[in-house]
């Protein structure tokens, strides 16, 4: 496991003495990716630290420093309300909550290297806020072509999520892309469906699991996370986010 920096302020070193990785989860998740392309592990992260990033998430969308989610990346950007309805912010380590998770996922990303050797490099993530209503239609991660994007990760901030509550995240069988990349009218089994309950953590491989949020009920609150290759396209590094 990595070492813990030791330039961390006292709460972050105090949330992340609350929230260490428990090896038998990690093992399970590995074990999952690699028999069956995904993962949904309940209770992987501590209440502690699932209750501080909801806090940072609350107060984002307080401070109204969320933004409209886009598709697609960089200069291909546009709003596209129709595909996905949810309101966005990239963790960058500016609180507590944001450095003690991304430092765990960091620890996920070498024990998950060690395990399957397939160079994860960084991880990028962003909150997510749905309103109710809100949905994201199927899709892939990773983008024909830039498979910078290897394996997708879900962190679920909802406490007590009803069952009528919707905004269930749907997983489909693995499905390769075509030449003209993934196609969302293909039929696919349904393999998974995972509700969005705080301290769930759900994986899959970026690239072959097609995936839905269905229209939730409720606000719903959750990170988004990519493990990614260091990609380049035409010799020029593709940056994270
Ligand atoms: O929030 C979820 O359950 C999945 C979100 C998703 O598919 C994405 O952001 O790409
Ligand atoms: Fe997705």
């Amino acid at each position: 496991m990595s070492t813990v920096r030791n330039d961390f302020d006292h709460e972050t070193r105090a949330l992340l003495a609350a929230s260490p990785l428990i090896p038998e989860r990690v093992d399970a998740l590995i074990e999952d990716l690699i028999e069956q392309g995904f993962s949904c592990q309940r209770d992987f992260f501590s209440p502690a630290l699932i209750d501080a990033l909801l806090s940072d998430l609350e107060q984002l969308e307080a401070d109204d420093a969320l933004a409209d989610a886009g598709i697609g990346r960089l200069k291909e950007h546009q709003l596209a309300a129709s595909i996905r309805g949810d309101a966005i912010r990239w963790l960058n380590h500016e609180s507590p909550a944001q450095r003690v998770y991304l430092q765990r996922l960091e620890e996920l990303r070498e024990l998950i290297n060690r395990a399957l050797f397939i160079g994860l490099f960084e991880f990028e993530a962003h909150f997510a806020r749905y309103p109710p209503g809100a949905f994201y239609k199927r899709h892939v991660d990773s983008f024909q072509g830039r498979a910078n994007r290897v394996i997708s990760t879900v962190t679920y901030l909802n406490r007590d999520w009803p069952v009528d509550g919707g905004g269930e995240m749907v997983m489909f069988e693995s499905q390769q892309q075509g030449p003209d990349g993934f196609d969302p009218q293909a039929p696919s089994r349904e393999m998974a469906r995972v509700r969005p309950e705080a301290g769930t953590l759900a994986c899959f491989l970026s690239d072959t699991v097609p995936h839905e949020v269905l229209p939730t009920r409720l606000p719903r609150a959750s990170i988004a996370g990519w493990f990614r290759r260091n990609a380049s396209i035409n010799g020029v590094v593709d940056p994270a986010h």
